[in-house]
């Protein structure tokens, strides 16, 4: 949490300026009993109207600077405090960009959620308060005790013995709430993320009739996050009940004393009134004081949850920033160099000693059943994982030794899960190119196969994408996906297993309209499907991770196996040629 305050640090003169004025809202606050004293001592006992009339426009004066003085330091604080907190926004969000895939499987995304929301939102609450009370608070019960003490030695004394009673019942109260609220807090974690999971996969969730497992799920969780609130509810109710006791019986002492000592004419009644008043003034503001360091603790708790994740270090390092574009383009546009891949926390390698050289021009095909490791073999070019053993070469030069901007700018990748952002048409097709025009949007998407899709929508390329792409088919996502990739003019094009939505025939047509592209780029199809891949250059053939087989559709099919028996089951399974 410490380290967190630097980003405070922009906020200097808020952050000094709110306990300052909170501090003189509390001067002019230990005032008011002084003048109470006054208008019954001297005012009501001599009826001496003048002087009550100008004491009451002292109390509303009094009334209204504290309110000045409360309000700006309420508007020091929350600029400070909002301040902070969109900075540590910003903070956070500039480090989880950095980070890998590897960290941020890590990690896990539904826990960075809870930490940019939840516990950035706690460490905003706890310094709006921190800078507001710490300094209030211990100054009004000290304050009021000398105030006492100035008005009736004994007396005072009821004060001496009651502020650390009721200091014993609000901070053992606190000190043992402290570590259930810890407990809340990620309690709290597992219910966001059951409900994210819940809420990303509700169509999943429908087609398995798992609906009655998730709702008994998320009430099991729900019920336990409930139960710790109201224990630690309870566990804070008592603070009431307990320290008015206190209170009550040290104003009943003092009103007691007091009026043996009135009678005697040792103390006026105004004095009485006084002390009273300071009395309660000490509970309130312990209360505060209690309140206020339930809150710090909770901020603390979660100033150190995302200070955990900003200390994270990106496992991979830049290389260099030399453009390789700059070079010559090599022979080869891609090389594996026995490549293996263990994914972090996973015991058995995903990847085991891939070779493969790849011309720059050329289409690649890898097909292999689920998890044989399609993916992570593609996933290594754009440098998203590193491989732990061997290396993974780039238009000649180690991806490690690349500039990851430059590298990753040279590459598109389509994924498995076509993901578009809300927005028109012409604003998601930007992401591949920032100050691409209509016409290089309208040929990409005519290359995708996806003029139609914007053309039958209403508004052309101002048609809108609602988040997700919801308002989108399978196959129109996939399409504007690709065509998205192909705004960028990639010198290398990966399609992750990104056309499964489309139909043979618009499938052959994509193929076809991306090899004759000008300056068409190399192109790794992943594919479950030997019709999609049997035409490229060189196919590799995995299984658990291990190739298997490399070469052409003819080559493989005498010397191959496993892809003998994909294509036999494909062919056979429609009858004509897959
Ligand atoms: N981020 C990850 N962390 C740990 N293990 C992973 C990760 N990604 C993939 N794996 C594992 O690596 C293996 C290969 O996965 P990969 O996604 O590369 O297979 P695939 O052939 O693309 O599968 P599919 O066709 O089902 O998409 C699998 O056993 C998978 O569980």
């Amino acid at each position: 949490m410490k380290k967190l305050l630097i980003y405070l640090k922009a906020y200097r003169k808020e952050a000094c300026l709110a306990p300052i004025f909170k501090m003189l809202e509390a001067v002019f606050e230990l005032f008011v009993p002084l003048v109470i004293k006054g208008i019954i001592d001297y005012g009501i006992a001599a009826e001496d109207r003048a002087y009550c009339l100008r004491m009451g426009l002292l109390l509303l004066l009094l009334a209204v600077i504290g309110l000045a003085m409360a309000t700006t330091a309420q508007w020091f604080s929350a600029r400070a405090a909002a301040g902070f907190a969109a900075k540590i926004k910003q903070v956070l969000m500039e480090h989880i960009q950095k980070l890998s895939y590897t960290e941020l499987d890590t990690i896990g995304t539904s826990t960075l959620i809870t930490r940019m929301t939840s516990d950035v939102n706690q460490v905003q609450t706890g310094t709006n308060l921190v800078l507001r009370l710490f300094m209030r608070s211990p100054f009004i019960v000290f304050g009021s005790m000398i105030m006492a003490f100035t008005i009736d030695f004994k007396a005072a004394m009821i004060f001496v013995i009651t502020i650390p009673l009721l200091s014993v019942v609000v901070f053992g109260i606190m000190l043992s709430s402290i570590p259930l609220y810890k407990k809340v807090q990620s309690q709290l974690d597992r219910v966001l993320g059951i409900t994210r999971e819940n809420l990303t996969g509700v169509r999943v969730i429908r087609a398995f009739n798992k609906e009655e497992e998730e709702i008994s799920h998320f009430k099991t969780e729900n019920e336990q996050f409930t139960r710790l609130q109201t224990f630690v509810g309870k566990i804070s109710a008592l603070m009431n009940p307990l320290t008015f006791v206190i209170v009550n019986s040290a104003i009943l002492v003092l009103v007691w004393t007091g009026a043996w000592r009135v009678e005697g004419g040792i103390l006026t009644q105004g004095a009485v009134v006084a002390l009273v008043n300071y009395m309660s003034q000490i509970l309130v503001e312990l209360i505060k004081l209690a309140d206020l360091i339930i809150n710090i603790t909770k901020a603390v708790a979660c100033g150190n949850r995302i200070q955990k994740v900003l200390e994270v270090e990106p496992s991979m390092e830049n290389g260099s920033k030399e453009c390789i574009e700059e070079k010559r383009t090599p022979a080869n546009a891609v090389d594996f160099n026995h490549v293996s891949l263990t994914y972090s926390g996973a015991g058995a390698p995903s990847l085991t000693d891939i070779d493969l050289h790849v011309k720059t021009g050329q289409t690649i095909g890898i097909i292999g059943g689920t998890g044989s490791g399609k993916t992570s073999v593609v996933n290594l070019i754009p440098r998203f994982y590193d491989a732990t053993q061997g290396n993974v070469l780039v238009f000649g030069k180690p991806v490690k030794e690349q500039d990851m901007e430059s590298l990753r700018s040279q590459i598109a990748v389509v994924p498995q899960k076509a993901v578009l952002f809300a927005g028109t048409i012409r604003e998601n097709m930007k992401w591949g190119k920032e100050d691409a025009t209509d016409e290089e949007i309208m040929e990409a998407l005519t290359i995708a196969q996806a003029a139609e899709v914007v053309q039958k929508k209403e508004g052309g390329l101002d048609a809108f994408v609602e988040q997700g792409g919801k308002n989108l088919s399978g196959g129109q996502r996939q399409r504007l996906t690709i065509a998205r990739a192909l705004v960028r003019k990639p010198r290398i094009l990966i399609l992750d297993d990104s056309a499964s939505a489309l139909d043979f025939a618009t499938d052959a047509a994509l193929r076809k309209a991306i090899r004759e592209m000008k300056n068409a780029p190399t192109v790794f199809i992943v594919s479950q499907r030997t019709s999609s891949i049997r035409f490229a250059d060189q196919i590799l053939v995995l299984d658990d991770g291990k190739s298997v087989g490399v070469g052409t559709h003819d080559e493989l099919l005498t010397t191959c196996s496993v892809y003998k028996e994909i294509y036999d089951s494909q062919y056979k399974k429609s009858g004509k040629e897959a």
